[in-house]
């Protein structure tokens, strides 16, 4: 029996692409071309655009995946695949289970109204209703009654930040407040799947900073799976589980921020981390070894899994022995090298 839990997005052999006669085209191209890079390309030769190239990922309940790549790489288009915005040309997209590439489109509607949330980067708010009026607006469509709709509308509005605005308009709000509603409407309905399409790129830095800390702290009372996407690394690495990098078209690695910053598959994934501040994003685990260490007394640097490898290299910047990585109860989980701490850091050990 296989119990590994089902994933919340199941995307398999996932292709959109655009041109005419799309269909028929990359059922040709992957007649001729096993390797998914050489139907790409065969594509492209007859002027089509592959968008979304054999797209391969699961995402797990309660995952924050973050999709990253440069503009035109296809971020928008797999997650307008993935949230049935567009019909994907070839594959299987899986919600909790059902492929959604085969639903009815009224089952697709339902899906939208009550699994789906989605937040894009300009929102489309109603000028002529009040905040909590746009809020509530998808339980209208739902045909929740009035009551019921405005107090949920009214929870969600003070998990976003926004009490005391209610009854305020779009066009008296500023530019992240706006960024709020659409951020309470797109949870009003309970979604179980969270889409966000760059929600916080138009924001000054601060703000944005401001609406990053408390989306993580939504998602950590709400537990929603979410699929999010930013071109901004500093970003991803916030508020990433794990990150998908996208290169014209095609997923060219997934990994944990660690992974992402310490081992870039290639120079296209290196190139974006190359200004980023390692040490504070990475964590020790990413550069924990098995084995027991050397046993320190009271001078012990207890290092933890969770730590990021600047505090661990603080830690332990004078020792020379593998130094030992224990959980809260003191259990020894691995060990950490000064040495390889020192050069995922790229700095000289001793
Ligand atoms: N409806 C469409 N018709 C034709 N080509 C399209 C369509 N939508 C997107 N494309 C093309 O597909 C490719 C991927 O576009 P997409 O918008 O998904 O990229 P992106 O990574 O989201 O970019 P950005 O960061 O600029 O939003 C681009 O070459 C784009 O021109």
């Amino acid at each position: 029996m296989n119990d590994k839990p089902q994933a919340a997005i199941s995307c398999q052999n996932v292709w959109q692409v655009f041109g005419p006669n799309a269909d028929s085209a990359l059922s040709e191209a992957l007649s001729v071309h096993s390797e998914p890079e050489a139907a790409a390309a065969a594509l492209r030769e007859k002027g089509l655009i592959p968008a979304v190239q054999d797209a391969n990922f699961e995402v797990a309940e309660g995952e924050l995946f973050v999709i990253m790549g440069l503009s035109g790489s296809g971020k928008s288009t797999l997650i307008r695949c993935i949230s049935h915005l567009l019909h994907a040309t070839h594959g299987e997209i899986r919600i909790d289970g059902e492929n959604i590439v085969e639903a009815t489109p009224d089952r697709l509607i339902e899906l939208r109204r009550k699994k789906l949330g989605m937040v894009f980067q300009h929102f489309g708010l109603f000028p002529h209703m009040s905040v909590i009026d746009n809020v509530a607006y998808p339980l209208r469509v739902q045909g929740v009654k009035r009551k019921a709709r405005l107090e949920k509308a009214q929870k969600v509005i003070e998990l976003v930040g926004l009490t005391g605005r209610e009854t305020h308009h779009p066009r008296e709000l500023s530019g992240g407040q706006r960024q709020r509603v659409g951020i309470a409407r797109s949870l009003v309905t309970d979604c179980s799947v969270w889409f966000l399409d760059e929600p916080f790129s138009a924001l000054d830095p601060l703000i944005r900073r401001q609406l990053q800390d408390e989306f993580l702290q939504i998602q950590a009372e709400l537990k929603t799976t979410i699929v999010f996407i930013t071109h901004d690394i500093n970003e991803a690495l916030k508020l990433a589980d794990r990150i998908a990098i996208m290169r014209d078209g095609k997923v060219v690695q997934i990994g944990t921020p660690s992974d992402i910053i310490l081992n870039p598959v290639d120079d296209y994934v290196r190139e974006f981390s190359k200004d980023v501040a390692k040490g504070r994003h990475a964590h020790v685990a990413s550069v924990m070894e098995p084995g027991e260490g050397h046993v320190y007394g009271a001078d012990d640097p207890g290092l933890r899994v969770d730590m990021t490898l600047d505090a661990a290299l603080a830690r332990c910047m004078d020792l020379y022995e593998p130094v030992p990585v224990r959980a809260e109860d003191g259990t020894l989980l691995g060990v950490v090298n000064p040495a390889n701490l020192a050069a995922a850091l790229h700095v000289e050990a001793g």
